[in-house]
This record gives structure tokens, C-alpha cells and sequence, in this order.
């Protein structure tokens, strides 16, 4: 097996927004990346992705080397992974879809290669079991966009062997990610269970019709999110408390976990609801396309990422 840090070539399955994200991470990080989508168009599209994100990329620095000409589109899933020391998949989030698609890719990669599931939920044991070799499958959940998020989530499915999960821990690192390895399954991982109960939150106010989609989006970007771009929710509140830190928040505070402020049972995502929230975003988006708001993120998440010493510190590392 290749070590973590002799890895020269990547394959990425799955073309989408996560697929091609971790495609325009890989190409800048230096690789050599074949990928793989059945769609018919989608060697145009992912092109037209890994260019849009290449001028951030670039403003970040790109490794030595790095270049989008590293980019082979195959035409079978075959060719994109047979030669792979690493594999990322990224395919819809469909149960059955995903476990034949693991299963294919474990009969078409080269032995004692890691194959990696982006799944932002299914436990890898629901997913491995169609694979003659489940010991190498592994979740490796990333954040939209990949290409600039650096969290991954590992974990592995109760037939991954240890030496897979730590294997590719260490990859993604090498790679110039930020890795949290779990050892169990939680479901929805670490930060997706975080995130989904504010999803739900947000779900029922409009649904109540007690805030609209811009509000509940200004709430978080000009309050919290601000300061959880820097510290977390727990050290956040920790000062909350002042000198007495969280014993004095909790103290404090306390008593408020009792009062009736959210709901969090998921609302039903009936018409009235989905329509509500589309045009929500429509109206937030405020004439910007999708295109230009993709750039205004990586604009934004790069600021962030220099503004908090991140990128820096990244950089001393290497
Ligand atoms: N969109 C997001 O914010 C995030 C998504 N994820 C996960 O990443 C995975 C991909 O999601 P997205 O990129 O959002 O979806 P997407 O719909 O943008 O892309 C999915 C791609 O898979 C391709 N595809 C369809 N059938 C396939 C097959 N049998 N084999 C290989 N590729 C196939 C489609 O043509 C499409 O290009 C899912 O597991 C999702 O849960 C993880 C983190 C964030
Ligand atoms: C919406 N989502 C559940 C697919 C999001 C993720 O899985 C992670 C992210 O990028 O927020």
C-alpha cells in the first residue's frame, strides 16, 4: 500500500458540487486526478467547476506542480480508479445507489486501496455491505466547498479494519485537510447533527411564519457565526460566564435550557414550506446568481481563513 504521504494519484467518482469540489482540492494539492460521473455532460461541467474555483485556489497558493491539466475525465468508472491510490466517492445520497457503487469500485481498485464515501449521513456498515473487501471502505465527509472548508469526518463501518480509518486520517492530512477521526458511528457524524438542528430551527420559523429566510440568515451571519468562525459553541458560551467562565454560564443560564425555545422534531417539508423557503432564498439572493454567489463564499470563507491566523498556521505546517 502506498503511504499517505507517496500518494501521487487520486481518483474522485461522483462529479456533483462535492465531487467536483474535492477534484479542484486535489488538483491544486498537486495530484494527479481521474474522474468519473455517468452523467453525459458532466466532463463540461466539472471543467466549468474546477475553473471557477481555480482563481481562489490560486489566491491561496497552489502546490508545486498543481495544474488543472492533471485532470483526466474517463469514460468508465474502470479507468478512473485502476490505476488510483486513493479514492473518493461522491455520488448521490441514495442508500442502494451508493452501496453497488462502493461495491463496484472495491472489484475496480487495485487492492489495499482506500476508497472513501462522501456521505454526509449513511453509517459506512449500511454501506459496505455489497463489497468483497469492506475492510477499505471508510466515510470521509467533507464541507461544501471542499476546496476550501478543511474539515473531513472519518469514520469507518463495523468491517473497516482500524488501518484503513488511520490510513486515511493521515491522507487527508497530508492533503491539507483538518481530519476529526471518530470511533463510532454517530449518526449524521459530528458536525451534520450540529448543523441539522439549526436547519430544523430555522425550518419551523418559517413554517410558523415567525422569521423570514433573510433574518434567520442575518441572525447567524452578523451574530454567532461570526464568533463560531473563530471559537466553537462551547468555548463561545464558556464566556458567556465572564471570569466564571462556563460553571457561571451554566449557573446563569441554566435555567433557560428548560424554557420552551425550540422544537427540533423535524417540521413536515410540505409544499407550502418548501415553496416558502425557495423563494426566500430567492428573494435573500437579491439578483445574484449561483455563480456569483459561489464566488462571494469563497471570497468571504478565504477573508475568514486569513483574518483567524488559519491559513498561516496551515502554512508553517507544511
Ligand atoms: N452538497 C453538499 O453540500 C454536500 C454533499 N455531501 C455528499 O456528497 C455526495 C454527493 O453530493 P452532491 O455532490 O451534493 O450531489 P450532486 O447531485 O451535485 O452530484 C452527484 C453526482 O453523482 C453523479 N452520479 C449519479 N449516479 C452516479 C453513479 N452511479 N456513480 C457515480 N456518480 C453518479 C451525478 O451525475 C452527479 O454529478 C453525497 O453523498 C452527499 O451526501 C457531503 C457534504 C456536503
Ligand atoms: C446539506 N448537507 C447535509 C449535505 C451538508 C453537509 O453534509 C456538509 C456541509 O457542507 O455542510
Amino acid at each position: 500500500m502506498t503511504s499517505p504521504e507517496n500518494v501521487r494519484r487520486v481518483a474522485c467518482v461522483g462529479a456533483g458540487v462535492i465531487g467536483g469540489g474535492w477534484v479542484a482540492h486535489f488538483l491544486a494539492r498537486g495530484y494527479d486526478v481521474t474522474a468519473w460521473d455517468p452523467a453525459p455532460d458532466a466532463g463540461r461541467k466539472l471543467r466549468r467547476l474546477v475553473d471557477a474555483a481555480w482563481p481562489a485556489l490560486t489566491s491561496l497558493g497552489l502546490a508545486e506542480g498543481a495544474s488543472t491539466g492533471r485532470l483526466t475525465v474517463t469514460e468508465t468508472l474502470e479507468q478512473a480508479v485502476g490505476d488510483a491510490e486513493f479514492v473518493q466517492e461522491s455520488a448521490p445520497e441514495k442508500l442502494d445507489l451508493k452501496r453497488d457503487l462502493l461495491a463496484r469500485l472495491d472489484a475496480a481498485t487495485p487492492p489495499g486501496v482506500v476508497i472513501a464515501s462522501s456521505t454526509s449521513g449513511y453509517p459506512m456498515t449500511d454501506l459496505q455491505t455489497a463489497a468483497e473487501d469492506p475492510s477499505r471502505l471508510v466515510v470521509g465527509h467533507p464541507f461544501n466547498p471542499p476546496y476550501l472548508i478543511p474539515l473531513v469526518e472519518v469514520v469507518g463501518g463495523e468491517r473497516t479494519d482500524a488501518t484503513a480509518v488511520a490510513w486515511a486520517s493521515r491522507f487527508y492530512e497530508v492533503a491539507g485537510k483538518s481530519v476529526i477521526t471518530m470511533d463510532d458511528e454517530v449518526p449524521g457524524f459530528i458536525a451534520n447533527r450540529l448543523q441539522e438542528a439549526l436547519w430544523r430551527e430555522a425550518l419551523h420559523m418559517v413554517a410558523n411564519g415567525e422569521a423570514t429566510v433573510r433574518d434567520i440568515d442575518r441572525s447567524i451571519t452578523e451574530g454567532p457565526g461570526l464568533r463560531w468562525a473563530v471559537m466553537g459553541p462551547m468555548l463561545t458560551f464558556a464566556l458567556a460566564g465572564g471570569e466564571g467562565g462556563m460553571a457561571h454560564m451554566l449557573d446563569h443560564f441554566g435555567p433557560s435550557l428548560k424554557s420552551p425555545w425550540t422544537r427540533l422534531e423535524a417540521p413536515e417539508l410540505d409544499k407550502q414550506l418548501y415553496d416558502a423557503v425557495v423563494a426566500g432564498c430567492d428573494e435573500a439572493a437579491d439578483g445574484r446568481s449561483i455563480a456569483d454567489l459561489v464566488a462571494e463564499r469563497d471570497r468571504g470563507v478565504i477573508d475568514v481563513l486569513r483574518a483567524t491566523g488559519r491559513l498561516d498556521r496551515e502554512e508553517d505546517s507544511r
